[in-house]
C-alpha cells in the first residue's frame, strides 16, 4: 500500500465514529463540489458498524436523495438473505434514510439471475451506464462512476471485497465486476469489484480492527503482491485512507503510523 493516510482509534466502535464522521463530510462536500456524491459500501463487521455509527449523527446537511450508494462486494444467495451485504446494510441505516431507490444499486441475487456470472454481468453494465450518464468517467478510465469514497473491510488473509488471494480475479485488469465461487469466507458464491473498479474510486478507505488482521495489515504496508496479499492493491486516485484500531495497527513500522 502506498501509505497515504494512517488513523488509528482505541478500538471498533470509536473507529467507526471516525469514520462515519468521515464519510458525512465527504458526502456533504461532494454534493457541494458536483450536486450529488457515489458512494460504495462494504459488508462484514466494520462495514455494519460504521453505517449504524453514520445513524446516530447529524446528517443533516445530506441530500440524501442524491445519493448513489453500490457495494464493494455480494454474496450470491436470495434477496433478503441476511448473509446479504444490502440487507445487512439497510438493517444497520439505510432503511432509516430517505434514499432515492433508482440510486441504490444493488448486485442481482441468486433469486433474479441464473448464475453469479450473470449478476456480475448486470452490475458491471449498472455501473458503465451510470458512469455514462453521470459522465463522471473516472481517472483510470474504468467504466465506472467516479466514486467519491469506496470503503472495504479487510479479512485476516488480506481479502479486500471479495478479491481472496491467489484467485485470478485478483489481478482482473478488464472487467469492473466478477463472479467468484469457492470463496474461502463463507458464502462461497460472490460477486465482486475489480481492482481497476476500486482504484477508480478517488478516495478508497480500508476500515479494519482486530488483533487478526494485524499481519494483514502489516503485509500491505510492506508492498506485498496484491495477488497473494489483496489490501496492497488498492488505492484512490486522490486519497488511500488505512482507518485501523490499535490491535489491527499492532504489528505496523513506527513511520507507517505517522498521520498525514
Ligand atoms: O462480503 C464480505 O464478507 C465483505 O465484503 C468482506 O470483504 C469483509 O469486508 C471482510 O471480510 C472484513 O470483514 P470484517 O470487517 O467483519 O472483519
Amino acid at each position: 500500500m502506498t501509505v497515504a493516510d494512517v488513523v488509528i482509534l482505541d478500538s471498533p466502535e470509536p473507529l467507526a465514529s471516525h469514520v462515519a464522521e468521515r464519510l458525512i463530510a465527504e458526502i456533504t462536500a461532494a454534493q457541494a463540489a458536483r450536486g450529488s456524491a457515489s458512494v460504495v459500501l462494504t459488508g462484514g463487521g466494520m462495514g455494519g458498524r460504521t453505517l449504524a455509527a453514520v445513524g446516530e449523527l447529524d446528517t443533516s446537511a445530506i441530500d440524501w436523495s442524491r445519493v448513489d450508494l453500490w457495494w464493494g462486494d455480494e454474496r450470491f444467495v436470495r434477496s433478503g438473505d441476511e448473509e446479504r451485504n444490502d440487507r445487512q446494510a439497510r438493517a444497520a441505516l439505510l432503511d432509516r434514510l430517505p434514499l432515492d431507490p433508482e440510486r441504490v444499486h444493488v448486485v442481482p441475487a441468486a433469486d433474479t439471475v441464473a448464475s453469479a456470472e450473470e449478476a456480475a454481468a448486470r452490475y458491471a453494465e449498472e455501473l458503465a451506464t451510470v458512469s455514462e450518464a453521470a459522465g463522471s468517467r473516472p481517472t483510470n478510465g474504468t467504466a465506472v462512476p467516479a466514486f467519491d469514497v469506496l470503503m472495504l473491510g479487510v479479512g485476516p488473509d488480506a481479502h479486500v471485497a471479495s478479491l481472496f488471494p491467489e484467485l485470478d480475479a485478483v489481478t482482473e485488469q478488464q472487467a469492473t465486476a466478477l463472479a467468484v465461487h469457492d470463496a474461502p469466507k463463507p458464502p462461497p458464491d460472490r460477486v465482486t469489484l475489480t481492482l481497476p473498479a476500486i482504484n477508480a474510486a478517488r478516495q478508497v478507505w480500508l476500515v479494519v480492527a482486530g488483533a487478526d488482521k494485524a499481519g494483514a495489515v502489516a503485509l500491505a504496508a510492506n508492498g506485498a503482491a496484491a495477488q497473494q496479499v489483496p489490501a496492497a492493491g488498492v488505492q484512490g486516485t486522490e486519497r488511500t485512507v488505512w482507518f485501523l484500531d490499535t490491535a489491527a495497527a499492532s504489528r505496523l513500522p513506527a513511520q507507517a503510523t505517522d498521520e498525514s
